[in-house]
């Protein structure tokens, strides 16, 4: 256990959430996003992704189109100096999945399964690592895998699980200063 890294939620925090989206026309960064990487990036973390995809499995769009956007999204973090380790992505919804996609699995958030995942495969020491997401779910699943630091960014909901509360992402880098030195 000795790789650190900050999880990212991707609707919504890598780009701004317009509802499934499908391809690179439906993309547009969110700001400050590759800042924010790129502050984390020199810091010795790993930049991962985790993002649920239930259009998957509402059949919006494929796990093939999936793969070929991240792949485009991968270049596009390339060009502004991020490496991108890796995504996790649950493709499944518990009501609106078909065929073998309707399941109750382990890996959509709240459920802290793609952590968990991506802890085994990177080595990574959970408590050190930080997520950034804009739903209670998100900070539900980083809770419950036992990430300590972790930020909701631009919601009015109420949370009582400890986690920072910013409306913007310019304002996490100042908070992790003070927090990790
Ligand atoms: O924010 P992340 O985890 O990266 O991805 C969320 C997306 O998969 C979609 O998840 C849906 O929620 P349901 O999955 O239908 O409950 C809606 O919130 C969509 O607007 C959103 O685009
Ligand atoms: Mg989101
Ligand atoms: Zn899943």
């Amino acid at each position: 256990m000795s790789n650190k890294a900050l999880f990212l939620d991707r609707d919504g925090i890598v780009n701004l959430d317009h509802g499934y989206a499908s391809k690179p026309d439906d993309i547009d960064f969110v700001e400050g996003i590759f800042e924010l990487c790129r502050y984390f990036q020199q810091r010795g973390y790993l930049i991962i992704i985790v993002t649920n995809q239930s259009g998957i499995a509402r059949g919006y769009y494929s796990e093939h189109a999936f793969s070929a956007l991240m792949e485009w999204m991968t270049k596009q973090f390339a060009q502004q100096g991020v490496i991108l380790t890796d995504t996790f992505y649950c493709p499944h919804h518990p009501e609106h999945g078909k065929g073998p996609y309707l399941r109750q699995c382990t890996c959509r958030k709240p459920q802290p399964g793609m952590l968990f995942d991506a802890a085994k495969k990177y080595d990574l020491d959970l408590a050190t690592c930080v997520m950034v997401g804009d739903r209670l779910s998100d900070m539900e699943a980083a809770r419950s895998a036992g990430v300590l630091n972790r930020f909701l960014v631009n919601q009015q909901q109420d949370s009582h699980d400890g986690c920072h509360k910013v409306t913007e992402l310019k304002q996490i880098i100042p908070t992790v200063q003070r927090l990790l030195g």
